[in-house]
């Protein structure tokens, strides 16, 4: 399995700018990290210190105990799915697998629940079949380590709850995959998280680690009996921070 560490992480846009201070996240066994917090603690920056995208002002990021190269060890998923809106599904997927592997792309769309809706351009996908697409487009990469920033924010309650489901059985079948995982609801961290990381601002930095213990990800998390008192910490930590 592919370990993640971040160690002593600090990062600043400018002299009176700093952004994070001192994060550390040890490689432990989580498979999904998911990180809480108010807006602007600098999630989204810790997202792209952890691609490479940016470099912080010390400290060390190491996926498989390497510094991550941009593009190689990382995939990003957004809040929108950034596809392309003049290629179908299946040419969105068949530019990131590359020519002549036809079955890896018919694969990943029966993988994501896509299956039929290959010919369809983006316009004409939901907001949740997007984001299918769109995870479809990561799990086309090599990339251990799936980076995904609030992904399903802007869908209902309902298509919501069917990608969190989606994304646990697509990572039962991913054994060596990561994920971090940014949002702002404690349900949705509840129902996915290994480990919960609690950020507080200005800087950003670590305020709260939990690691739920509610049974596996994909079971009815809900019905645990210490859903609701976790989950009411975890609201009481955040309104605190
Ligand atoms: N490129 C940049 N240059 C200067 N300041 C930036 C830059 N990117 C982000 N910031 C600032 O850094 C802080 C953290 O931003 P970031 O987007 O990482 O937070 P966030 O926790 O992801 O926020 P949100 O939950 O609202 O998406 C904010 O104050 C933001 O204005």
């Amino acid at each position: 399995m592919k370990t993640l560490a971040i160690d002593h992480v600090s990062l600043s846009y400018g002299p009176e700018r700093p952004v994070l201070s001192d994060i550390s996240l040890p490689a432990d066994d989580a498979r999904m990290t998911v990180i809480l917090g108010p807006s602007g603690c600098g999630k989204t920056s810790l997202l792209r210190v952890t691609a490479g995208l940016i470099a912080p002002d010390s400290g060390t990021v190491l996926i498989d105990g390497r510094p991550p190269v941009p593009g190689r060890d990382t995939a990003l998923l957004f809040q929108d799915a950034r596809l392309l809106p003049w290629r179908t599904a299946r040419q969105n997927l068949a530019i990131v697998v590359g020519s002549g592997r036809a079955a890896t792309v018919e694969a990943l769309l029966v993988r994501v629940g896509l299956e039929g809706s290959g010919d369809l351009y983006p316009e004409e996908l939901s907001g949740g079949m997007q984001q299918r697409l769109a995870l479809a487009r990561a799990l086309a990469t090599p990339a251990p380590l799936l980076l995904m920033d609030e992904p399903f924010a802007s869908l209902d309650a309902l298509a919501r709850e069917e990608m969190q489901g989606e994304l646990l059985s697509v990572l039962e079948e991913e054994a060596e995959r990561r994920v971090l995982f940014v949002t702002h609801s404690v349900d949705e961290a509840l129902i996915l998280a290994d480990r919960i990381v609690v950020m507080r601002a200005t800087p950003g930095r670590i305020h709260q680690t939990v690691h739920p213990d509610l049974g596996p990800p994909g079971t009815p998390r809900r019905d645990a009996p210490a859903f609701a008192a976790i989950r009411r910490d975890l609201a009481d930590a955040l309104h605190r921070v």
